[in-house]
């Protein structure tokens, strides 16, 4: 489990991530969102123990990750830039994680090399940048760390490429109880993977839920009545409300079978309880709290 309290990070004197008290259970994928400047960045390189938090901790399974070899032997990070060396082929980076990582796996590092088809004696300078980022999967990948952070991780690699990497993670979760972080600003491209959510904005969490329990939490009512009972759904969660022609729509939070008993004792002429996408969910979460989320994701 990865438990983050009181976490402050400061660059001279503005504060750009302040977290509270945030816990990330093993086996999760967890999405971290916000908007360019939000603090993803940051809260990541001081989750995979790169920088130092001006105050607060950060504990994986009880143990700080701050200068602990150990931990870090367990954990890998991919920035959103490669930083490797740049002069090194495939054959001589996969030596050096060999001695950096003691679980590196042979087997999935010539698993890997059917799927990425890269010449492992060609130095990493000479690919694309796309090809560069297979090439950081790859390692990472071959290592089989416990803890997989990812900072825009999907940027730049073609769709059949990115598909095989999302195999291959959510195949490492259900068989070794992996954890992965994941930054994006992009929803859509993190909501098939990720069963866990967080969205941050000006360093500061707003969202931090299980994806099963906000889709379940949350419901769109289409209804219509000859003549419209007043107060309609006044003694329910009502995140947003809007009317077209005679038919209202509300998106409400709360206990599917509360909304569809009263549903019924209205009696209305029509009325369908849809389920939202993700995106739809958090652009109403967001309003609820007052945030609009054009400011918070792309
Ligand atoms: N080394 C640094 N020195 C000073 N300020 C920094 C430093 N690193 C980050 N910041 C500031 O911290 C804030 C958060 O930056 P961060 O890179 O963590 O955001 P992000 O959410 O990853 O953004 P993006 O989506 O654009 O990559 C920004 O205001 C940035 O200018």
């Amino acid at each position: 489990m990865i438990s983050v309290q009181h976490l402050k990070k400061k660059f001279e004197k503005e504060c750009v991530v302040d977290i509270d008290d945030v816990m990330i259970e093993r086996g999760t994928i967890y999405g971290l969102l916000g908007s360019n400047g939000a603090g993803k960045t940051t809260l990541l390189k001081m989750l995979s123990g790169i920088i130092k938090p001006t105050t607060g901790t950060i504990l994986f399974e009880n143990e700080p990750i701050y200068e602990n070899k150990k931990l870090k032997e367990r954990l890998i990070f991919i920035p959103d830039q490669p930083f490797f060396f740049q002069h090194y082929s495939i054959r001589q980076l996969a030596d050096f994680y060999r001695e950096q990582y003691p679980s590196f796996d042979e087997a999935r590092f010539n698993e890997c090399e059917q799927i990425f088809k890269l010449d492992t004696k060609k130095k990493v300078h000479t690919f694309s940048k796309g090809m560069q980022r297979q090439v950081s999967f790859w390692l990472a990948l071959s290592a089989m760390p416990d803890y997989l952070i990812l900072d825009e991780p999907f940027d730049g690699l073609d769709a059949v490429v990115r598909k095989k990497i999302k195999n291959l993670i959510v195949r490492d979760v259900a068989e070794r109880n992996m954890t992965v972080l994941i930054s994006s600003h992009n929803l859509r491209e993190v909501e098939d993977l990720c069963n866990y959510i967080g969205i941050i904005h000006r360093g500061k969490y707003v969202i931090h839920r299980d994806i099963d329990d906000l889709k379940t939490d949350v419901h769109k009512v289409q209804i219509a009545y000859k003549t419209t009972p007043k107060a309609l759904f006044s003694n329910f969660n009502v995140l947003h409300h809007e009317t077209r022609g005679s038919v209202h729509m509300f998106i409400i939070k709360g206990d599917l079978d509360a909304i569809d008993s009263y549903i019924k004792e209205t009696a209305p002429i029509l009325s369908d309880v849809l389920p939202l996408t993700l995106e739809e969910i958090f652009v109403y979460e967001m309003e609820g709290i007052g945030y609009a989320m054009d400011h918070v994701l792309v």
